[in-house]
């Protein structure tokens, strides 16, 4: 139980990456915020508080888009009113539409930097103001990805905003680590979920991603459970300003 009393906020936890870690903070003890977009996924939503009850943990949710700059604001102070506080914030909440760049339209790359950057920005500084409110420290992840390493040509809009992310990670460690809130960022790889199902039903696409895995399969989201966990955890006190990439070693495989 690596997060024993501790009180997680966790955005776009819905489905994915973010379902799996939100369970998984919660199967190491945690009281849990939910965020969630509300666009018909009410039914999920009620399936993971069941899931996370019946663990005995506390569970909150709220439905909100995270572009809004208000959103983050609100999921705290829910976190606040239902869980009495907030130790944990993990900003996961992301989109992906994959586009070509040289008619990329502008509606697209908007929404995607508002979604995963400009939300996730606005919700880590509510967040952190929330930490210091409390005077405990705290600690900030952010999913970003190995794209904020590397590029895509159908991603020139959405690579930007996951190294933004990452930079905004190391930033906020430097400006909160006084306050004993530590920032981290959790790159995966190729992670199996709903963001890329269009683009992995592709055979020829699907086979050339996996083998450029040395662990030799592509993600599941249950493998980012441990790692942000982790991060999460007491387990990381003189971890800030770091990047964790979760990938089975996509990055380093050149040759
Ligand atoms: N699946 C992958 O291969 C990778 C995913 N990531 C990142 O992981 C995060 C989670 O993505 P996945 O679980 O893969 O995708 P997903 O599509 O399964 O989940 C995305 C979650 O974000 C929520 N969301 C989307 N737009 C929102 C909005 N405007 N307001 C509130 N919630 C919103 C969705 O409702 C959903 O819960 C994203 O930030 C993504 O960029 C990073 C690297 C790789
Ligand atoms: C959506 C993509 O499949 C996924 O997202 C990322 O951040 C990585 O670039 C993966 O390709």
């Amino acid at each position: 139980m690596l997060l024993a009393g501790k009180r997680v906020v966790i955005t776009g936890a819905s489905r994915g990456i973010g379902r799996a870690i939100a369970l998984g903070c919660a199967r190491h003890g945690a009281d849990v915020m939910l965020g969630h977009s509300g666009r018909s996924n009410e039914d999920d939503i009620l399936t993971l508080r069941q899931q996370i009850e019946v663990l005995g943990r506390k569970v909150a949710d709220l439905a909100g888009d995270i572009g809004d700059p208000d959103t983050g604001a609100a999921l705290i102070a829910g976190a606040v009113e239902q869980l009495g506080g907030v130790d944990v914030f993990i900003s996961n909440a992301g989109i992906c539409p994959f586009h070509a760049f040289l008619d990329m339209p502008r509606e697209t790359y908007y929404r995607t930097v508002n979604t995963n950057l400009n939300g996730a920005y606005f919700a880590v500084q509510a967040a952190a103001r929330q930490m210091q409110q409390q005077g405990e420290g705290g600690a900030i992840i952010a999913v970003s990805s190995i794209s904020a390493l590397v590029g895509g040509a159908m991603q020139t809009h959405y690579t930007p905003t996951k190294a933004g992310l990452l930079s905004l990670m190391q930033s906020c460690a430097i400006a909160l680590g006084p306050l004993g809130i530590r920032c981290n960022a959790l790159l995966p790889g190729t992670i199996e979920t709903d963001i890329n199902r269009q683009d992995l039903a592709d055979p020829h696409k699907r086979s050339y991603m996996q083998n450029r895995i040395p662990l030799g399969r592509l993600g599941q989201p249950e493998d980012l459970v441990g790692p942000a966990v982790f991060l999460a955890s007491d387990l990381a006190r003189y971890v800030t300003g770091a990047s964790l990439l979760v990938d089975g070693g996509m990055y380093v495989n050149l040759q």
